[in-house]
Formats: structure tokens, sequence, C-alpha cells
């Protein structure tokens, strides 16, 4: 996971491959309350591994149910319907998902046995409105008592005595959460009568309380209800726990590929998305009809969806959203690809999620250089006719995160513009690994792919300080050296004679090398150590003289130059290996004090080493190094000198890092 201040898209141009799409937030989170709730032991597949569904499974545990992780699986065992602690002070993050449910059954719990709970959450989360589901609570009797400002959470709950003897009402205008967290909750209160819940207002959102009926019929709860006003649970309810349950794949977390594959796959080689299809029971599987509309190509399976572009530029629509909150975002990002202005109407419950989500998506939209207007509860994106390279600000909401990734799709509109994401980390309510799977499945043009190469002498520090802006930067990392030692070791393996040229040339074409950082893996033995070895390093000098070798090493070389960028270290990497990168470091310090530092290394590694033998041996392979005739070491042109001997490993870091940054549009 990229926990960076910010990650740099570069200009991207095509998409396709396979996606197995993490689990549902909003099947996972009501399935552990079920699961929670229920007695007996429930063994759940395919759960999403995020934030939102650590505190909630942190906070069953605080109540007593045992959770434990068996490989991919969680297995839950459950309260059986009755407290097991009676106090407890429940962090609930940002999850709303576990804030209002939890809020709802601890109420009802603490009425009927008597206990006292505390529920709070991130900043962001004592700004999202609870008020509605706390006048549904008291009016049965339950004791609530605002901690901070009134209408939202922290929340005490301190017991009450129930009473249910009329309709419960609740508004569902606002969010569908607070109905949820009734239906969800109202069976632990249902020993001897049958209870009735009523919406005032319009219920919004309604695919998610489609999801809470089906998951409760799951677990022994057969809901009952007329249109979408009254909700009937009824009398004796228990939670039976179904053994085991499949966690879908997420159909919010899907809307991004799909966007992918409708903006850059072909038929031939589409955007394969595994977890969601056909049968899926949550709403937002309904943003494939949005983007069909604005123009992808979709073939369903029972668990599976392919996509590919259909019209080009997309186009335009004017759609009402309220079935789909969540994955209309992404729709606005589509926007900028359309044809005309689009417009997402009744969108208001996207001022209350994560942040304020309609001010987020106009904000960021606008930097790119769309027109953009806003109203309560409507959003109209006008496409950019130029593109300005943006920082996108994420607000700590994962979905501004994940959707401003399409943005950098611009080449496809005739453009070419970098799009940096901030915060990139945020996707760790819902999707971890969001980038980590988009940059397997997107190419562009290696000449839009930034490269930065850091050059010089043995025991410079080269590969220190690069591996470090890679790691910065989220960027890949290329140890040159690494190849020319792992081809030397290759070499001796296959008893070639190191003089040679030819011999050794063969075997570097060929070699069955796999990265799998920080390991390297030959014919998959694990070499990472070994090719540090002195006698490899002499070795891969002597060879690297060689033309042959060289030239049987550079398409590999190449080959790393991926999106979102590479940082490459060795002696040639801005002189021949990729003489247009964007910035070039050569970096010095004296014979001596690489000396000294090499031998510290070596020490420290476990190996003997002789601080005089290792300055002769690093002088004779400099000399190697700067006079053979292909690729000899020195500064590029256009290279920027760094002398790290007064420095830290940090503030090399730093210096390389203010280079960058200077560079970038941003
Ligand atoms: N700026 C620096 N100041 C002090 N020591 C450094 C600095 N940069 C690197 N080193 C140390 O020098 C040793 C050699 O660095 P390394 O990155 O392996 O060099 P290279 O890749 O150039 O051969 C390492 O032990 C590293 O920690
Ligand atoms: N781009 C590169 C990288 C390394 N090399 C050679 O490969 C050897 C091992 O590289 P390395 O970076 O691991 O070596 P040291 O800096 O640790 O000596 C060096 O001695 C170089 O001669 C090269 O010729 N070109």
């Amino acid at each position: 996971m990229y926990a960076i201040p910010f990650l740099d898209l570069p200009p991207l141009r095509a998409a396709s491959g396979t996606v197995r799409l993490p689990g549902s937030k909003s099947i996972s989170n009501r399935v552990l309350l079920l699961a929670g709730l229920s007695e007996g032991t429930t063994r759940i597949h395919d759960l999403l591994d995020s934030d939102d569904t650590r505190v909630m499974i942190e906070a069953l545990r605080t109540l007593g149910c045992e959770v434990r992780r068996e490989g991919v699986e969680c297995v839950v065992t459950g309260l059986g319907g009755r407290l097991h602690t009676r106090e407890a002070s429940l962090f609930l993050g940002n999850a709303g998902t576990a804030m209002r449910p939890l809020a709802a059954a601890l109420s009802l719990l603490a009425a009927q046995e008597g206990g006292r709970f505390e529920v709070s959450g991130v900043a962001r989360m004592h700004e999202r409105p609870i008020g509605d589901l706390v006048d549904a609570l008291s009016q049965i009797g339950c004791d609530i008592e605002y901690l901070g400002q009134e209408g939202y959470p922290p929340l005490r709950l301190a017991g009450g005595a129930l009473r249910i003897d009329a309709p419960i009402r609740v508004r569902g205008d606002v969010s569908s959460q607070f109905l949820t967290a009734l239906l969800l909750a109202l069976p632990l209160a249902s020993a001897g009568r049958e209870i009735t819940v009523e919406v005032q207002g319009e219920l919004i959102s309604k695919p998610y309380v489609e999801i809470t009926l089906n998951l409760l019929r799951r677990f022994g709860i057969e809901v009952a209800r007329d249109g979408w006003q009254r909700f009937v649970v009824p009398a004796d309810s228990r939670y039976r726990s179904p053994g085991e349950i499949h966690v879908e794949g997420d159909a919010s977390s899907a809307s991004y590929f799909v966007a992918l594959g409708a903006l850059a796959a072909t038929e031939a080689a589409p955007v394969r998305i595994e977890g969601v299809g056909e049968g899926s029971i949550q709403g937002d599987i309904r943003f494939v009809e949005a983007a069909e509309a604005m123009g992808a190509r979709v073939r369903r399976g029972p668990n599976c969806l392919e996509v590919s572009r259909g019209a080009w530029p997309l186009r335009a629509i004017d759609l009402d959203c309220n079935h789909i909150p969540d994955a209309a975002m992404t729709l606005a990002v589509m926007a900028l690809y359309a044809d005309g202005p689009c417009t997402l109407r009744n969108i208001a419950s996207w001022r209350v999620k994560e942040t304020d989500r309609i001010a987020a998506m106009a904000a960021e939209c606008a930097k790119l250089g769309a027109q953009v207007e806003e109203g309560a509860d409507w959003l109209r994106i006008t496409p950019p006719q130029h593109w300005k390279p943006a920082a996108i600000h994420t607000y700590d909401d994962h979905r501004v995160a994940m959707c401003f990734s399409l943005a950098a799709f611009n080449p496809l509109a005739g453009q070419r513009v970098p799009v940096r994401i901030l915060d990139p980390k945020c996707v760790a309510k819902t999707f971890p690994d969001y980038f980590e799977t988009f940059f397997a499945v997107v190419q562009a043009d290696a000449s839009d792919v930034p490269v930065i190469t850091i050059d010089g002498p043995t025991a410079s520090g080269k590969g220190t300080l690069a591996s470090r802006v890679a790691a910065a930067l989220g960027y890949h990392y290329l140890d040159s050296g690494a190849l020319y030692r792992s081809a030397a070791l290759a070499a001796l393996h296959a008893h070639a004679d190191l003089a040679d040229e030819d011999a050794v040339a063969a075997v570097a074409a060929q070699l069955p090398l796999r990265f799998d950082p920080p390991r390297i893996l030959l014919a998959g033995e694990d070499i990472t150590e070994r090719i540090r070895h002195e006698e490899i390093g002499l070795a891969a000098s002597r060879i690297s003289a060689y033309p042959a070798v060289r030239r049987a090493l550079h398409a590999l070389q190449l080959s790393f130059r991926r999106a979102p960028g590479l940082v490459a270290d060795g002696r040639d990497m801005g002189t021949v290996v990729f003489p247009d990168a964007a910035l070039k470091v050569f970096l010095t310090a004296p014979a001596a004090t690489r000396a000294e530092r090499r031998h510290k290394q070596l020490i420290s590694q476990g190996f003997s080493a002789n601080i005089d033998h290792l300055r002769q041996d690093l002088e004779s392979r400099d000399e190697r190094d700067r006079n053979r005739a292909t690729a000899p070491l020195k500064p590029a042109e256009d290279a920027r000198s760094l002398d790290n001997s007064a420095l830290s490993i940090e503030a090399s870091v730093q210096q390389v890092l203010a280079w960058w940054q200077a560079r970038r549009p941003f």
C-alpha cells in the first residue's frame, strides 16, 4: 500500500487484464454484525480487509465475540443476542457502516439488559449526522446522550426502558443507513412482539436497504415490507448463523474498473472484473447500466464482468443517481471524457459522506480544467478543453482518490498531463491495494513514464538513495548492478569462461530472473544475498565491460519502465539506457569515504573485509568502469552532481526529491 504523501500518475493510454475485487464493504460489515449477534459460529469467506472492517471486528471483540482469521476466512462466534459485556467504549474510525448499526444494537441491548456504552470516531465521523437514528431509538425508550454536538456522534448509550407500542418512525431521506441500522438491530427487541418501522420522507439509496433485507434473510430473519414505507420485523426473530457465508466483491469498487474498460480497453483485450456479476445483490452493480449509457460495452457473467470501449468520446448523460450513490462518483470523472455536459441528479446524500462529495468532486474536476456547476443535490460537469496538471485533494475520502485515478487517461482526449493524487493511502478504507491493482492493468507509452536515474561509482550510495527515492514516490526501482551481478553469478553457475564475451553474453541473454522485491530469484533460487559477495561484484565488473553483455541486458532494463514511474541506479542509466530521463543524478564521494562505507556495510552484514583491499578493488573497478569503451561511467551532460560525502542518507534523499519536485508541473 502506498503510505506516501502523494502519488503521481503518468498520462495513461490503455487498460486490459484481470482484476479480482476486494469484498464489499457494505456486505462485510453487515455480515460481521449479524454474525456477531447470532448464536453459534459463522465462517465468512472473502471478507474485506480494510480500515472499516477492522474497526467493526475490534468493536465485536470488545463486546465479547470471538473473531479469528483463518487464512482468507474469518470465523466469528456470536453473542447469541445478549450482552456479554455491559460497559465499553468503542472507537469506530470513519466507518458509518459500523457506527449506525452498532449504536442501534447497543442502545436496544443496554435498554433491555442494562449497560453503558460509548461510541466515537474520527473528527469527520463527529460531523456525520446520526440524529434521525437517535430520535427513532429515543421514541421507544432508549436513553441516548450526545457527548459532543447534538445530532452527531460521539454518543453515550445509557440504558433506558423499552416501550414499543406503536410503529417506529425514522427519516429515510438523509441516509438509508438509519433504516438499515434499525432493521439490523430490532430483532434484538422482538421477543413477544412484532415491530413495525415507518419511513418518513422518500427513502433514498433503496438498494442498500435491499442488501440489508437480503442478509437478514440469510441470518434467519424475514422482514416483511410494504413498498418502501413500512417494514415489519416478525415477533421472536432470532439471528441464526448460516454457518458459512460468502461476501461478494465490492460493486462500488468495481465501478473504477468498469470505467477503465469503457475508457481504454478493446473488445479483444477487455478489462475483466472478478467478484461481482449478474447475480449481485448490491445496488451499485447498476452502475454498469450507467456506464453502458455512456458507451461502455459490457459482457456479464454470473460472477464477473468484461468491459471494453464502445462509444468514443463517451456519450453525455443526465441521470438520477439515487440508486447508485457511491458508484455515481465515478461517473463524474467519466464525464471528463464525454461529448457534452453530464448532469448527475438526486445526490444530496453525497454531502454527508466521508466528505461533502459534491463540493469535493466539483472542486477537483475544476482543477483539471472542467467547467463545473453544482446545486444542493446535483452536479454538472462539462469536459475540459485544455486539461491542466492537477494535484487532486482527496479529503480523506477513498472514493475521491480512486475516481481521480481515471483522470490520467487524458491522452485519450488528445492531452498529455500527469495527475497527482494527494494522500493516496486513504483508499485503505475499502480497497487497500487499489493503486497496485490499478497499475497492474494500465499501460502508458514508455516515453510518458517518468524516470529518475542515479549513476555513480561503486559504494557511492546509489542503491540506498535510489531505493529510498523510489519508495518515497511510489515508483518502481531498478538496481541495474544487480542484473550484472546476477549475470555474473549465472555465468559462473554455467561454468562459462568469464574471458569469453560471447559465452557470457549467451548466458546473460537467457537469464531466468524474477524480481519479487526485495528478493531476486535466479531459476527459482533466492540469490539476493549471494550476489552481494565481493567476488561476484568483481566478476560483474569484468563482464560488464563486454558490449555483447550490455546489449543482452538492455531490453530487460527497459522493461522496468512502467507506470507510475521508475528510479534506476547504475553506471549508464542516464547516458545510455534512459537518455530521456526526466532527472539525472550523478552521485560521488571520494574513494576513501566510499571504501569506508563499503567496509562498514560488509562488516554489518557479517562478511569479513579489509579496508585497504576494498579501497584498491574499488579504485580498480572505478578505473575499469570509467575507461571501458562501451557505456563508460561518466555523468550525463544534463546530470546534476551530488557529492554526498558530507550528507546523511536522509539529506541526500531530500535533495533529490527537491530537484524532482522542482521539475514537476504541479
Ligand atoms: N549519504 C550517505 N552517507 C553515509 N553513508 C551512506 C550514504 N549513502 C549510502 N551510504 C552507505 O554506503 C553504503 C554503500 O551504499 P550502496 O547504496 O550500497 O552503494 P552503491 O549502490 O553505490 O554501491 C551503504 O552501507 C549505505 O548505507
Ligand atoms: N548500469 C550498470 C550497473 C552496474 N554495472 C557494473 O556492474 C557491477 C556491479 O554493480 P553494482 O552497482 O552492484 O556495484 P557496486 O556499485 O556495488 O560496485 C559494477 O561494478 C559495474 O561495473 C555496469 O556496468 N552498469
